[in-house]
C-alpha cells in the first residue's frame, strides 16, 4: 500500500519550516518516511505537498502538490488520487512500523472506506489512518459544500474503527507529532541539544 506524508501546513505554531527542522541530523519529515518505510506493507511512500514547498521536499522522495490547501482533508483527497493510501501526517518522527501495518492489515480484511484509531472518548487520530481510494468522491463533495472536518467525514462514513485502548500501550507513541519548538523536547535523546 501506498504512505502519503502530508506536507502542506504552515507550521505556524512552530514558527518556521518545522518539517525541515532538523533533529539529530536528519529533518523531521525525514524522520517520519524512514520509520514509514520500515514498515512491511508499504510498498511507496509520497509526500503531498503545498505549491511552496513542493520543490524544497522532493529531496525525500516522490511529490505531489495539494492545490487546494483546506486542511488535512484536502491532503487526503489529494493522496487518494495515487489509490488506496495510509495517510500520516510529516510531523510524526516516533511511527510504529508494527502499528502502521496492523492497521493496513485491519483496512484489508474490513473493506471499508476507512480504517481509523479512535480512542475511548471518541477522539479520531485521521492522519494515522488507511482510506480507500474510493472515499476520494466523499470527500469530494464535503469539500465542495465547504466542510472541512475530516473527523466529521469519516464519522458521517461507514469507516472501521481500531480502538486503541486495546493496542499495546507502546504504539501509543505512534500518534505523536511535533506542534510547537516545546514538543522537541518529547523527542528521546533531543532534549539537552534542541532546548
Ligand atoms: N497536504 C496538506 N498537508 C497539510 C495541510 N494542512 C496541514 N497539513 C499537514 O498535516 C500535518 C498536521 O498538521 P499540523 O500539525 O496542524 O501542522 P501545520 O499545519 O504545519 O502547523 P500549524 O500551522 O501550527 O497548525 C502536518 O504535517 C502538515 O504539514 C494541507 O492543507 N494540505
Ligand atoms: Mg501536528
Amino acid at each position: 500500500m501506498i504512505a502519503a506524508v502530508l506536507a502542506g501546513g504552515s507550521g505556524r505554531r512552530f514558527g518556521g519550516d518545522k518539517l525541515l527542522f532538523r533533529i539529530d541530523g536528519r529533518p523531521l519529515a525525514l524522520h517520519t518516511i524512514e520509520r514509514l518505510k520500515k514498515a512491511d506493507s508499504i510498498t511507496k511512500v509520497v509526500i503531498v505537498a503545498s505549491p511552496e514547498n513542493a520543490d524544497k521536499l522532493k529531496a525525500f522522495g516522490h511529490v505531489v502538490v495539494d492545490e487546494l490547501l483546506v486542511g488535512p482533508i484536502g491532503g487526503v483527497y489529494t493522496a487518494l488520487s495515487l489509490g488506496d493510501a495510509f495517510v500520516v501526517a510529516g510531523d510524526m518522527p516516533l511511527l510504529v512500523p508494527e502499528f502502521v501495518d496492523f492497521i493496513v492489515e485491519r483496512f484489508k480484511t474490513a473493506k471499508k472506506p476507512a480504517c481509523v484509531p479512535r480512542w475511548g472518548n471518541g477522539y479520531l487520530e485521521p492522519l494515522h489512518a488507511a482510506y480507500s481510494s474510493e472515499f476520494r468522491e466523499f470527500l469530494e463533495e464535503k469539500i465542495k459544500a465547504g466542510h472541512y472536518a475530516i473527523n466529521r467525514a469519516i464519522m458521517e462514513s461507514d469507516a472501521c474503527y481500531i480502538e486503541i485502548e486495546s493496542l499495546p500501550e507502546e504504539w501509543r507513541e505512534s500518534f505523536f507529532n511535533v506542534n510547537t519548538r516545546k514538543d522537541l523536547g518529547r523527542i528521546r535523546g533531543t532534549r539537552e541539544r534542541v532546548l
